[in-house]
């Protein structure tokens, strides 16, 4: 049977979304040799404070940034959905529509990956998915910095030389990190700069900073 090839799979909050997530899934595209990203804007992520800015915003301010790149398509289901988001259930669902052979790739940034081990029954990732991790400016995977049970699971499942053949050669399993463009830009920090009314040009696709001025989103005094 031809191998298929894998398909990206790339959650966040998003709050907003900003040009190291842009580039993150165009450099994890590239280098993996993924048939196309999944963006999937998290609803109401239980992990951290609730997002400045309600699902509906973030989910069009993806749609917005991602127009245009064919390998980019939006993914509406846990922003849509009024339940708490999680990766596995999102993972099931994904496995479900695309069938078990379909190689799947969840992408995180280094951050996420380090945190892991925490996520809602997370060792069920590994069944559903593989994992490639960018490095982050200031941050890398680097296995020794990892929670052991974490650590365990890297070490066993790690690619040699990170080399992608491995994403097609399986549906789900491995993990590899990926080089990507080292940006500092964080959504905490555009968030700060949009509070006190200072410019997030460039940091943002043109069109995001549009809605964003538009729908007065992110100023100090609207939202918690
Ligand atoms: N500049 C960046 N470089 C590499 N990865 C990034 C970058 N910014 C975000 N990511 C990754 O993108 C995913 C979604 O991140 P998220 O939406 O939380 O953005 P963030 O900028 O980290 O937000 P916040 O500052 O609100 O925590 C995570 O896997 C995160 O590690
Ligand atoms: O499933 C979990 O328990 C879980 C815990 C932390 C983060 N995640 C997912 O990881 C992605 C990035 O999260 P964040 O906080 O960096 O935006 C996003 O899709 C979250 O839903 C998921």
């Amino acid at each position: 049977m031809p191998e298929l090839s894998p398909l990206g799979v790339f959650g966040g909050t998003f709050d907003p979304v900003h040009v190291g997530h842009l580039r993150l899934a165009e450099e994890a595209a590239d280098a993996l040799g993924l048939a196309c990203v999944r963006w999937i804007p998290a609803g109401q992520p239980r992990h951290r404070e609730a997002p400045r800015v309600d699902a509906a915003h973030r989910l069009r301010l993806v749609e917005l940034a991602i127009a245009g790149n064919p390998r980019f398509v939006l993914d509406p289901a846990e922003a849509e959905s009024g339940e708490a988001s999680y990766t596995v259930p999102t993972l099931e669902r994904l496995r479900g529509e695309l069938g078990p052979a379909q190689p799947l790739v969840l992408l995180l940034g280094a951050d996420a990956y380090a945190g892991l081990a925490g996520w809602h029954r997370w060792r069920e990732i590994f069944a559903l998915a593989h994992v490639a991790v960018a490095h982050r400016a200031g941050l890398a995977a680097h296995a020794s910095t990892l929670p052991a049970a974490l650590r365990d699971e890297h070490l066993a499942r790690s690619v040699p030389g990170d080399d992608p053949a491995a994403l097609a050669a399986a549906p789900a399993g491995r993990v590899l990190g990926f080089a990507m463009t080292p940006l500092a830009v964080s959504a905490t920090q555009v968030r700060e700069l949009l509070a006190q009314g200072r410019s997030a040009r460039y940091l943002l696709p043109q069109p995001v900073i549009d809605y964003i001025e538009l729908h007065h989103l992110y100023r100090r005094h609207d939202g918690p």
